[in-house]
């Protein structure tokens, strides 16, 4: 799948706006083609243009906001200027929802991505959301998401903010996990680095044995668990009165909360 025709600017390169540029980039989209637009002029990759205002230029194809929902405002202020419209106005701002892009933004399309911070080796997820029923549109987004690794169209907005704290948030959660996995290993005694490394090596083979099995991870669970064996006590930690799917509830709940608090700022 080839990245649609015309230049792609995007206003605000950092963690997850440079990780899906350098992406893109690797998998062939040509960097003179791109132009990175931010306040400080930092963070562009090498051979794209890098600028902190807006080119005396007709509206490119694809217009990227890829900086904070908190500034939108200044997004919507950087680009009143603009000239024509993009055909396709992507955002990756957690919470800001169709409408409130669609009040501020003019385009063709307007479609909403989210991403996560694995795009950058090319296993990330991206959920996608749009009004268009144009199929030409929806190639151009898939087209985009594509090289990021596995994507899904979601059919309902209303989970929108559920999906990025799932799975936009989610890298976070689990890198937490894996820290705190080698800290209780480091508690029972073991050297830090070694259980850091162990419980690295651990999630990694983990997540590949279960994206790739034909069952269920409760399942590979059950298999670990020898009967009458010690990862069954430990199993029961985890799963007496549902510890940490209470737990895990709690904490999407949390983040799903914050992202429509992002959403009701924006409108
Ligand atoms: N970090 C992550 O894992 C994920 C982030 N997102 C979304 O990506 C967006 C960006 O987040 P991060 O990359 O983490 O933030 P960041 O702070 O790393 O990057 C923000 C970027 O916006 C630029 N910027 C700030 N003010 C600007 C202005 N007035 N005009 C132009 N550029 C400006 C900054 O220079 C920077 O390049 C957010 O909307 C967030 O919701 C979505 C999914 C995952
Ligand atoms: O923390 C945030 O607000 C963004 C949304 C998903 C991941 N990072």
């Amino acid at each position: 799948m080839s990245f649609p025709a015309g230049p792609l600017w995007l206003i605000g390169c950092g963690n997850m706006g440079g990780a899906m540029l350098r992406r893109w980039l690797a998998a062939g989209l040509d960097p003179a083609s791109v132009t990175v637009i931010t306040r400080s002029g930092t963070g562009a990759p090498a051979g794209v243009r890098s600028l902190t205002a807006l080119p005396d230029e007709a509206a490119p194809a694809t217009l990227m906001l890829a900086l904070k929902p908190q500034q939108i405002d200044a997004a919507q202020a950087l680009l009143a200027p603009l000239q024509g419209q993009p055909q396709m106005l992507l955002s990756i701002l957690a919470g800001v929802d169709h409408a409130a892009l669609s009040a501020r933004f003019t385009a063709d399309t307007i479609v909403r991505a989210m991403p996560n911070l694995p795009v950058a080796i090319g296993k990330g997820v991206t959920s996608l959301y749009t009004y268009t029923e144009s199929e030409d549109a929806i190639a151009a987004a898939e087209a985009f998401a594509a090289p990021l690794g596995h994507y899904e169209w979601i059919a309902d907005e209303a989970h929108f903010d559920a999906v990025t704290a799932l799975a936009g948030s989610g890298p976070g959660f689990v890198f937490r996990f894996a820290d705190a996995l080698a800290q209780a290993g480091a508690a029972l005694g073991l050297p830090v680095d070694q259980a850091a490394r162990l419980a690295m090596a651990t999630l990694e083979g983990s997540a590949i044995m279960a994206a790739d099995a034909d069952v269920s991870p409760a399942v590979l669970a059950d298999r670990v668990a020898s009967p009458g064996g010690s990862t069954r006590e430990g199993l029961n930690v985890l799963d007496r009165d549902e510890a940490l799917v209470t737990l895990l509830t709690e904490t999407l709940t949390a983040s799903e909360r914050r992202n429509a608090e992002m959403a009701a700022a924006a409108r």
